[in-house]
């Protein structure tokens, strides 16, 4: 029987629903063309999602996926999903990054082609039967020598750039991640504002996310900095240009006409604006990464990244987590559980409404990417108050800073008496209480709790006895266990350097029944008892 049940809601290659389905942990249902409020119905019975850009994941449906663990998105705009509801939610996002950059190059090259010499048009005209006035009509532009510009030079803004430098275009590129050095590797200018690409460029061709800082990043004032009788090409989402400033440019004549895959409302309405357009203009439906080359890279990538996230916990390519592979995650393995016992330990034992939680890394381990061990503390910490799975390592960070908890991370270079110590600190105030552990061998330890050294496993039923340092406290506490005929499976000792305070760490075989507690809580000396799962 499968485990998880993962929802196809938008066409992708049969070889990715069979890659999917090859596993078996895992059931697939392909149910395409929902309408909102199906999807609303149906959503709660899946772990898993996976899309192109139809299916519109909001914080609605988010809120209804009460099972989602993942989705995944074959292809790479994410604007359909609600990033920040996803994260909320705790469900990872997971895009396909490099399944259609070729295709969708060569689609926006295309399309850059076809309008400068009014492919699309012109072929209508032939088909009307107007060959001769077709011929007088749609004079072409030549690209030979002419100024392009890139607004974001990702995977396939430089795939455009190699395919125009072959056309001997001269390209200037904009991208607030190109450097100079990279520039110079790819041979093309870089400009430092959009707007110093777009002054004097013939083509200008866009390849950047949609996002509240890109919406509109063609506008009016943009179109006019180009030269007269340029070309605008978009491939990438239609809301980067403003359609009603672009059909304004074009009816001015300063814009000789546009290349469009992609509109700020799809599908557009029958009466746009931009269809009444001829010469030099050629529009498409997203067609884009619909190659059956493109589709299939990225239905089997997104398929292979869902079932390894179910079967392995492997995360790859998720847009609001870091990555953790399989080896890595092999190798972090035994860090994370005791990162994840550590934060356990810090809400049973630590201060109530804490400020902050700090955790720190000493030896080798301060060289190693720890981000997912320090989220594994604070998805522990968080969830021991919310114990019915709303908290996991995807939203315990946006959890923690709706609470007012900071997560700070430090690696510290001072020796210690172990090769590698994690140390978890709960700070309320001026309050602290740090807890720390290691791994010896493969096998998680915890060694210090409250800076008393203790040696004891992750997992168990454990009571933890505070008690002042003074002769006959062991027995007392070991006689009061074995009326209560509770089992002591190991037991730790320790105390403060001054003698004053000392700390039983007991770890028994049944649950320590409350009269045993009470008894033990007001037997004089004993400051503190708790029980706690790990
Ligand atoms: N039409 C289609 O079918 C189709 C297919 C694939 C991708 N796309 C779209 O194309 C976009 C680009 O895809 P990609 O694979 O090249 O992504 P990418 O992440 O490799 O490249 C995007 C680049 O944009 C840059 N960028 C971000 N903000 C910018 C800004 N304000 N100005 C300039 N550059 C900026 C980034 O630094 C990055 O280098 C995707 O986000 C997607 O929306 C469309
Ligand atoms: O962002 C993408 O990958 C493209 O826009 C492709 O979208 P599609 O999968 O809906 O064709």
């Amino acid at each position: 029987m499968a485990t998880y049940r993962v929802l196809v809601s938008d066409p992708i290659s049969e070889k990715g629903v069979e890659a999917l389905a090859a596993a078996p942990e895992i059931s697939v249902d392909v149910k395409t063309g929902l309408k909102p409020e199906e999807l609303l119905k149906i959503i709660g019975d899946y772990h898993g999602l996976v899309v192109r850009s139809e299916t519109k994941v909001t914080a609605e449906v988010l809120a209804a996926a009460t099972n989602l663990k993942a989705i995944g998105r074959a292809g790479v705009g994410v604007d359909n999903i609600d990033r920040k509801a996803s994260t909320d939610h705790g469900v990872i996002v997971m895009n396909t990054p490099t399944g259609n950059t070729i295709s969708t190059a060569e689609h926006a090259f295309t399309l850059m082609l076809s309008a400068a010499r009014n492919v699309a048009p012109a072929h209508a005209e032939v088909l009307k039967g107007n060959f001769k006035a077709a011929r007088k009509a749609y004079q072409g532009i030549e690209l030979n020598t002419k100024r392009l510009a890139i607004l974001g030079m990702g995977r396939i803004g430089t795939e455009f750039a190699k395919r125009a430098q072959a056309f001997n275009m001269t390209v200037v590129a904009y991208d607030p991640f190109l450097t100079q050095a990279r520039a110079d590797e790819l041979k093309v200018e870089l400009a430092k504002t959009p707007d110093e690409a777009l002054k004097g460029a013939d083509v200008v061709t866009l390849h950047v996310p949609l996002t509240p800082d890109t919406n509109h990043i063609l506008n009016t004032e943009r179109l006019a900095l180009m030269n007269k009788g340029a070309l605008v090409v978009n491939c990438a989402r239609g809301g980067l240009i403003d359609e009603v400033a672009l059909k304004a440019a074009i009816d001015s004549g300063h814009i000789a006409g546009c290349a469009l895959d992609v509109f700020e409302v799809e599908p557009p309405p029958n009466d746009h604006p931009l269809f009444e357009l001829n010469k030099h203009v050629v529009l498409t439906p997203h067609l884009g990464a619909s190659t059956n080359e493109a589709q299939e890279n990225v239905g089997i990538q997104v398929a292979e990244q869902l079932r390894d996230f179910f079967v392995t916990g492997e995360i790859k390519n998720a847009i609001n987590m870091p990555s953790l592979d399989a080896a890595t995650r092999a190798a972090i393995g035994p860090y994370l559980d005791l990162a994840g016992a550590l934060g356990k330990l810090l809400a049973k034992l630590g201060p109530e409404n804490p400020d902050s939680l700090r955790v720190s890394y000493h030896g080798e381990l301060a060289k190693k990417d720890t981000g997912l061990v320090s989220r594994t503390a604070l998805t522990a910490l968080l969830e021991a108050s919310r114990p019915d799975g709303q908290v996991n390592i995807v939203n315990a960070p946006a959890i923690a800073t709706q609470l007012g908890l900071d997560l700070t991370e430090s690696t510290i270079n001072a020796k210690t008496e172990f090769s590698e110590l994690v140390v978890a600190e709960l700070r309320k105030g001026e309050d602290r209480y740090r807890v720390a552990g290691t791994i010896i061998g493969r096998s998680p330890r915890i060694v210090e709790i409250d800076r008393l050294y203790v040696d004891c496993a992750i997992k168990g039923r454990f009571l933890f006895v505070e008690n002042d340092d003074r002769p006959g406290m062991v027995g007392v506490v070991g006689t009061a266990l074995g009326d209560a005929s509770v089992n002591i499976a190991n037991m730790d000792l320790a105390r403060t350097a001054d003698r004053t305070r000392a700390l039983t760490v007991i770890e028994v075989d049944s649950e320590p029944p409350t009269s045993l507690l009470e008894k033990l809580r007001s037997t004089p000396g004993i400051l503190r008892v708790l029980t706690l799962d790990l």
